[in-house]
């Protein structure tokens, strides 16, 4: 555990029926749709979080629509499941040019990728924020998006194996410039020393690359790295290659156990980094518990079984339209993630086990996260719990809805967990690693 609690938010860039919570078609105030007009609303989202000293603003994604339910598109299309789904980069730049200190993580699979385009992408814009983007490594796991661009997908391991092979160009193209050799000598019109630039030479069995690197390194030398594979293999992966690694876990007792485990595996590994967990929390604020339990209450009745289980059908690939709704929810085999189903399969706290329909109303409120529900002070007194409890570094944030209960949580709840002194009051330093990692030179 570190000395202070590291905080990122956690919105989606969809229409959102990710949960009955943060359901953007719904709310008159969201603009997340609507053209142009989402450029300032993103850009509003980012100051009020660097305001509150948020380490950061974190983005799932997934590269293709959720078509395992009934077989088909259609439920994610009507109930706007993932879908439409911008791709994310270009707001972040307008993100990152409205604010100075705010880290940006965002989640790009490479499944269908190859490593020297996508780094050129993302390292261009770690540079351009001056060193303040994260990336969430996904390996690819919805059908559609091979079938998207026309390519196999690769069975659960093989996709790991495929990965491995990915981050080994990915540290040749990041490390292939190093500081002094860019020279920028103005009365000799040279840029940079050629022996000092590296050459990318690597052939694997899935991926090859010949290449010289063609972004500078950002100040933080490469992207903050996340991942968030929870199989026995995923997590051997993230634990080579993660420096923070993101995870869901339904009661603070799983949460403790998974960074036990964690940290158990790491030194097996011979992992010498810490290891850093982040957990997810949907978070409910309200300025009595009444009220807050209350809001809750209201943002539930808009729960879709049907929307909720075609979501849960597409990031578990497995059709759930196939199998009773009153069935206790197994470790059925997923292809997707091995790790989600074993984790909403688990012990819910109180030895008791969820139906598939729990699962789904689970699902559609808080993606199997726990809630925290109550006034600014209760929320801030758990949080500290489950931090202390845990020994884990920190919490994805999920609003309700946005931006204003991300503004409440910075207004109200941020004061007092500074004043707790578990949270920061400046950033530690210019860029995402200094602050999510607490390496900067305040931390
Ligand atoms: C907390 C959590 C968040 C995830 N977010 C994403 C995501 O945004 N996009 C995606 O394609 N996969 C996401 N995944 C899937 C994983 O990256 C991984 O591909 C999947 O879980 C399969 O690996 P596993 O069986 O090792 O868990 C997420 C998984 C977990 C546990």
């Amino acid at each position: 555990m570190t000395s202070q609690i590291h905080l990122l938010s956690f919105p989606e860039h969809t229409e959102g029926v990710h949960h009955a919570l943060d359901n953007a078609v719904r709310d008159p105030a969201d603009r997340r749709f609507r053209g142009s007009s989402m450029i300032d609303y993103w850009q509003n989202v980012a100051r009020i979080l660097e305001r509150g000293k948020f380490d950061g603003i974190f983005f799932a994604d997934t590269a293709a629509i959720y078509d395992r339910y009934k077989g088909r598109p259609d439920e994610s299309i009507k109930y706007g499941l993932g879908w439409p789904r911008h791709d994310i980069m270009p707001t972040l730049a307008l993100m990152a040019a409205a604010t100075e200190r705010l880290g940006f993580a965002f989640t790009q699979s490479i499944g269908g990728a190859f490593p020297y385009p996508l780094m050129r992408l993302i390292s261009t814009l770690d540079f351009l924020s001056d060193g303040r983007v994260g990336w969430n490594i996904v390996t690819g796991n919805t059908r559609m998006e091979y079938d998207a661009i026309g390519i196999e997908a690769l069975e659960h391991d093989s996709r790991y194996d495929r990965a491995d092979e990915f981050m080994e160009i990915c540290r040749a193209l990041w490390d292939g410039i190093p500081r002094d050799a860019i020279l920028m000598d103005t009365e000799g019109g040279i840029v940079a020393d050629p022996a000092k630039v590296g050459r990318v030479d690597v052939e694997g069995r899935y991926l090859k690359s010949r290449a010289v690197p063609l972004v500078v390194p950002s100040p933080q030398g490469r992207p903050v790295l996340f991942q968030a594979g929870s199989s026995g293999r995923g997590q051997r992966f993230a634990l080579q290659n993660a420096d923070v690694i993101f995870a869901i876990q339904s009661t603070t007792e799983n949460m403790r156990r998974y960074v036990e485990q964690l940290r158990a595996a790491a030194e097996e590994q011979g992992r010498s980094d810490p290891v850093r967990v982040i957990f997810g929390l949907q978070i409910v604020l309200g300025s009595t518990e009444a009220e807050a339990r209350q809001r809750r209450e209201e943002l539930l009745s808009r729960y879709t079984l049907e929307a909720s289980l075609a979501r849960l059908s597409g990031s578990l690939g497995i059709d759930f339209s196939e199998i009773d709704l009153d069935s206790p929810m197994e470790e059925w085999p997923s292809q997707a993630s091995q790790g989600l189903v074993k984790a909403l399969s688990s012990d819910m706290g109180g030895g008791k086990r969820l139906t598939l329909r729990d699962v789904a109303k689970t699902w559609a409120t808080s993606i199997g996260t726990p809630h925290v529900v109550g006034t600014p002070e209760q929320v801030a007194a758990e949080i500290e719990t489950i931090w202390r409890n845990t020994g884990c570094h920190g919490f994805n944030l999920r609003p309700a809805t946005i931006p204003d209960s991300i503004e409440d949580f910075v207004d109200n709840v941020i004061p007092i967990l500074q004043a707790r002194g578990v949270f920061r009051t400046e950033y530690e330093g210019p860029t995402f690693r200094d602050n999510i990692l607490g390496t900067g030179a305040g931390a």
